[in-house]
């Protein structure tokens, strides 16, 4: 179980306000960030998990505030930022690297449940077979499922996800996000994930914040999120397969994680 509490957070770079007296509490959800392009949703992202230093006010985790050095924060990046050359197996396991020095790590002297913790999160994104198979090998979407793995075996309390979809096609962004959800709900973890596709977010979401211009314009939970709201955050975009406003009550349906991308 965590909560994640964000109070007052404000970020200004120089004359920029990229976010502003932003509040909201998250406990053991699956959020999504919704918002234009420069909103502040990566801002707010580096922020939770320390690479950013916010200007003004706090970021609690399950009570305690958030320090310089994040391993209970669980970040994927849209560039998975994996070693291509090596294999699925090790880049899950450099998710313990907080917990092993770099030259035991170097000589694969890591303890057998960090092992053990590699191959079981391997495992929740449905990649146990091809453990050994070289990243370069695989398709984006495995990789990203790779970046998902080795997030997790950094023993998170809060995952974030950074548009973690955006470079994939519509079915394998559907696929990655599929067991995206199921290791956060496996690891009992909160995930705040940004996303620029709002159908593949109204399909996944437990909730929805929405941000404009460094401020929360929205929080709602699935019902709430109309093609109004998203109109008004967007302008004109794409909203087929989002719930009407007056059919709204009606809960969208997950894919489950297919077998690979
Ligand atoms: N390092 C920085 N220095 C100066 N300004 C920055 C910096 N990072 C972000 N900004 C500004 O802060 C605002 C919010 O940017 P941010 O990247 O958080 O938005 P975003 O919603 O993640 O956008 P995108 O969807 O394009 O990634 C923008 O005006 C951006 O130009």
């Amino acid at each position: 179980m965590s909560t994640l509490t964000i109070q007052n957070l404000t970020k200004e770079y120089g004359s920029v306000t990229a976010l502003e007296d932003v509040s909201f509490e998250l406990e053991d959800e699956f959020v999504v960030l919704l918002g234009e392009s420069g909103a502040g949703k990566s801002t707010l992202l580096r922020c939770i998990n320390g690479l950013t230093e916010p200007t003004s006010g706090e970021i609690l985790l399950n009570g305690e505030p958030i320090g310089e050095s994040q391993p209970e924060v669980g970040m994927i990046f849209q560039q998975h930022n994996l070693v291509e050359g090596v294999s699925a197996y090790m880049n899950s396991l450099t998710g313990s690297l907080n917990r092993t020095s770099m030259l035991r790590s170097l000589f694969q002297w890591q303890p057998r449940e960090d092992k053990q913790r590699a191959l079981e999160a391997l495992e929740t994104v449905g990649l146990l077979d091809e453990a050994h198979q070289r990243v370069s090998q695989m398709s984006g979407g495995q990789q990203q499922r790779v970046g998902i793995a080795r997030a997790l075996v950094q023993d998170p309390t809060c995952l974030l996800a950074d548009e973690p979809v955006a470079s994939l096609d519509p079915s394998s962004a559907e696929t990655v996000m599929s067991y995206l959800k199921k290791a956060a709900r496996a690891h009992d973890v909160t995930a705040l994930v940004s996303l620029h596709q709002v159908n593949i977010a109204a399909h996944f979401g437990d909730r929805f914040i929405g941000l404009r211009d460094g401020t929360v314009e929205f929080d709602v939970g699935p019902d709430g999120l109309t093609p109004g709201l998203v109109d008004d955050l967007y302008g004109n975009v794409e909203t087929v397969g989002l719930a009407t406003e007056e059919t709204s009550s009606t809960t969208p349906t997950e894919t489950e994680p297919e077998a690979s991308v």
